[in-house]
């Protein structure tokens, strides 16, 4: 069989298995089994595929069917300008994610300046290192409740050339935290516990529980972190959530409610608002 011919039998039965992206998927992973460059996915379509190299390929085309999604089967995943290897226990990273990344460079007068920031909920670390990759003086600190994701977020934070600005820890929301932060960013778990089983099989079979579950009606990860962000901010220092579909008026109280000005919502490519942000009005309390 040449390539083409693989190609086509990948794409229709991604198609067939009712996967939205049948080519992209296909060429995504076509070119992750054959160890092919994109160009080479286009010039060689007539070269032709061993049985083992096509059976190998069609196997990560099987996992996609069974809703494994393309960047579980890769094992990393690009985000911003940065690529970052997932583990079980890491989200993965979504491209709705970037707008946190904006709001937070856009709200900025000098990205030169030596910031700190803290990611609360890190994951694969896809916020906190989006932002130093941009932030060339700036140093943060990332803590997850899951210390493999901090494993896979201090990975990632090598991968990048970032280690040397990057601490992660593992920790429960900012308890124990004493520093305070010029920036603090979190995309918590925000999905209803009960609309969880609802979910597409790619995110509820194989994202972490722990990244998804916000409690009853979503919003507890925001109660809590609301609560401790008096203490972690310096005064006037920005704060930036993700937040999901509908649930922005309620982190924008949330957040009227610690004091915070400047508050604003900001959306994604898809139109939704999808992020939170405010400045600490608050006098530190020691
Ligand atoms: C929606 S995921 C976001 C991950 C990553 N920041 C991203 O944007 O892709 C939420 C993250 O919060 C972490 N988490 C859940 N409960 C936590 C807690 N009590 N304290 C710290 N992190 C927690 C999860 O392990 C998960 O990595």
């Amino acid at each position: 069989m040449n390539l083409h011919s693989l190609r086509r039998l990948a794409e229709s039965r991604l198609r067939e298995a009712g996967i939205d992206t049948p080519d992209l998927d296909a060429r995504y992973l076509l070119e992750h089994a054959l160890g092919l460059t994109r160009t080479d996915f286009i010039t060689k379509s007539e070269q032709t595929v061993s049985e083992t190299d096509a059976a190998r390929a069609l196997a990560l085309i099987d996992r996609r069917v069974a809703r494994e999604p393309v960047g579980r089967i890769l094992g990393h995943r690009e985000f911003w300008t940065i690529d970052l290897a997932l583990n079980p226990d890491t989200l993965e990273p979504r491209p709705d994610t970037e707008t946190v990344v904006e709001a937070v460079l856009k709200a900025l007068p000098d990205t030169k300046a030596p910031l700190s920031l803290l990611d609360l909920g890190t994951g694969t670390g896809c916020i906190l290192l989006a932002l130093l990759a941009e932030l060339p003086n700036a140093r943060g600190l990332g803590v997850d409740l899951s210390p493999l994701a901090v494993e896979a977020a201090a990975g990632n934070a090598e991968r990048n050339g970032l280690a040397g600005r990057a601490r992660f820890q593992t920790g429960n929301w900012a308890n124990g935290i004493r520093d305070r932060f010029d920036i603090v960013v979190s995309n918590p778990p925000y999905i209803p516990s009960a609309e969880i089983a609802t979910l597409a099989p790619e995110v509820r079979d194989h994202d972490p529980r722990r990244a998804l579950d916000g409690g009853p009606d979503g919003l507890e990860p925001y109660r809590i972190i609301a609560a401790q962000l008096s203490t972690l901010l310096v005064p006037g220092g920005l704060a930036a959530f993700e937040v999901g579909q509908g649930q922005a008026p309620d982190v924008t109280r949330l957040l009227a409610a610690q004091g915070f000005h400047e508050i604003e919502q900001l959306r994604d490519l898809g139109g939704i608002e999808r992020c939170v942000r405010g400045r600490n009005g608050l006098t530190p309390r020691e």
